[in-house]
């Protein structure tokens, strides 16, 4: 029924039952009960209709001029597009305005598609803050340090960028190179018992999760523990939704989630206190979590120097949360775009072959990664092209002024989105194009424009973990592309974007592998 129905409103004021103003006399004929019964009826559908027209007023109230639909879905909104999410349907959003409306389930949503909106809204803390997906909270746990803001968050991330210094990243890169051959030999191995091509989907996931934990955890972390968090793992991602079920009652996706942060919860948690025995005992920090350890116990420190073993779990909890989906989404788009690209895949182990001189088995270092400049375009390209995430969702904390002519209401969400940015033909002629090249000049529009590459958001949010991820994706390639051939089996959803949180080629991208003659190109 729609709540435009003049029939429905005609009936309004007969039907409500507000007391003796309203009062008509009832025929003896009509049976009380079934009076006070259509009365009842009268009187419900009178609010519901009511309710209604509210919350159309109020939505085109707040909508304003911007692009939109004219009227939302009753109660739901844009829910079943949510759901279901598709690039074309993003991009149709996008594309209507810098600036438009949608609503889900009566939350007012703005869309920020230029680059100029959707840098004010990351950099303006006093109006919006981050507020992730719905779920979230519940998956990470509301005492999160994810969820600080203001000063609070700035001086808890602050103690944090020590993990993540060039002598950190010197430690991580040995653990990196090392799990990754270790992955990629087990791929072809795979790859020589069933040769046909599959998907990479589930083990290039596997691949970041084995080194993450390495790279978090060392040696404190056993193997057991690893496996079972990767495969617990799914489970999380899959509860990413930007409207889930809103409780955590057993078999809905959230429940499964938290099952699977328990798990993975427990076995960070006695990683930390593995890490503090072995630093208090003397060791030379391998793995971030030791490294920590070590930051906290200099003299020179000045920030807060106690951490327990669960909070210490849940800051490497919140970066295997931020990393998992966008560092796989970034590696498979990284295959696919080599593969498809063997002119370019050629060029990438030519400047493998100068770099390592020859001797491929020698583990990558940051000064070797440094005279890879070509390396860091495809990687680079890549993620523009496809960029793993593709917008972040943020609340109004107050009416906040986003354009001269409109502002957006105090309690909405205000969504920053990425695409366009990344696309925008004056800055990357061809935008979907793969071409690494444009990297490659310094006075290009691409490198002239350093604003748009907002891959990794802008403002205090920003991506905590921006050289460990492209360092590892760089890692990852180049080890791939020397130790084996890939060739994409190409099917008619290869270029078809699935969004499971990030963005993932459709049919996972089907590689065939074989191992490679290292001397040659
Ligand atoms: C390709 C890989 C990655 C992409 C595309 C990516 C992208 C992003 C984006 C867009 C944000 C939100 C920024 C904002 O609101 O302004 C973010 C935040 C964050 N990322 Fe990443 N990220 C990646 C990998 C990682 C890794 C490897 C880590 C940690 C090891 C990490 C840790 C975080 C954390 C902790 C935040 C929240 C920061 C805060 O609230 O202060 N991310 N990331």
């Amino acid at each position: 029924m729609s709540f435009r129905d003049p029939s429905l409103s005609a009936s309004m004021p007969s039907s409500t039952s507000l007391g003796p103003l309203y009062t008509f006399p009832v025929p003896s004929f009509i049976n009380l009960s079934q009076g006070k019964s259509t009365t009842w009826l009268y009187t419900t559908a009178a609010i519901i209709a009511a309710l209604l027209i509210l919350e159309q007023s109020v939505y085109r109230y707040k909508k304003g001029h911007l692009p939109g639909a004219k009227w939302t879905i009753p109660i739901i909104g844009k829910f079943a597009e949510s759901v279901t999410p598709t690039m074309e349907g993003y991009q149709k959003q996008w594309n209507s305005g810098a600036l438009s409306a949608i609503s889900v389930f009566n939350i007012f949503i703005v869309m920020a598609s230029s680059n100029e909106y959707a840098r004010k809204i990351l950099n303006s803390p006093s109006y919006a803050e981050p507020c992730l997906v719905h779920s979230a909270k519940t998956v990470l746990r509301p005492d999160n340090w994810v969820f600080l803001n203001g000063k609070a968050h700035l001086s808890y991330r602050r103690g944090l960028n020590s993990l993540f210094t060039r002598r950190a990243l010197g430690i991580y890169i040995g653990i990196q190179d090392a799990i990754t051959r270790r992955h990629l030999n087990r791929w072809l191995e795979d790859a020589a018992k069933e040769p046909a091509p599959k998907p990479i989907m589930m083990t290039a996931r596997h691949l970041n999760m084995d080194t993450s934990l390495k790279v978090f955890c060392g040696k404190h972390i056993t193997e057991e523990a690893a496996l079972e968090i990767n495969e617990k793992y799914w489970a999380i991602t899959q509860s990413l939704e930007l409207v889930n079920f809103p409780l955590a009652i057993p078999g809905t996706k959230v429940y499964k989630a938290v099952q699977a942060r328990k798990v993975a919860l427990h076995w960070l948690e006695l990683a930390a206190h593995r890490s503090k025995i072995s630093m208090a005992n003397g060791s030379e920090p391998e793995c971030m979590l030791d490294e920590w350890v070590q930051v906290l116990a200099d003299p020179a420190y000045k920030g807060r120097r106690e951490f327990s073993d669960l909070e210490m779990a849940m800051v490497l909890f919140s970066f295997l949360f931020a990393s998992q989906d966008a560092m796989s989404s970034g590696l498979i788009y990284g295959f696919q775009h080599l593969a498809d690209h063997p002119e370019i895949l050629a060029k990438v182990r030519e400047e493998q072959e100068r770099v390592r001189q020859g001797d491929m088995e020698k583990p990558v270092t940051l000064e070797m990664l440094d005279q890879m400049p070509y390396l860091n375009a495809v990687v680079k390209e890549s993620m523009r092209v496809k960029p793993p995430v593709t917008m972040v969702p943020y609340k109004t904390l107050r009416a906040f002024p986003i354009s001269d002519d409109y502002t957006v209401p105090a309690n909405s969400m205000v969504i920053p989105s990425f695409f366009n940015s990344m696309h925008d033909p004056q800055i990357f002629p061809e935008p979907e194009e793969f071409k690494p090249e444009r990297w490659l000049d310094p006075n290009g529009s691409a490198n002239q424009n350093p604003k748009n590459y907002i891959l990794f958001g802008s403002g205090p949010h920003r991506c905590i973990g921006i050289e460990y991820a492209t360092m590892n994706i760089a890692l990852v390639l180049a080890t791939a592309a020397v130790m084996m051939d890939f060739e994409h089996e190409l099917t008619p959803l290869s270029n078809e974007v699935e969004i499971i949180a990030t963005l993932f080629p459709k049919d996972g991208c089907r590689l065939k592998l074989t191992p490679r003659m290292q001397s040659n190109n």
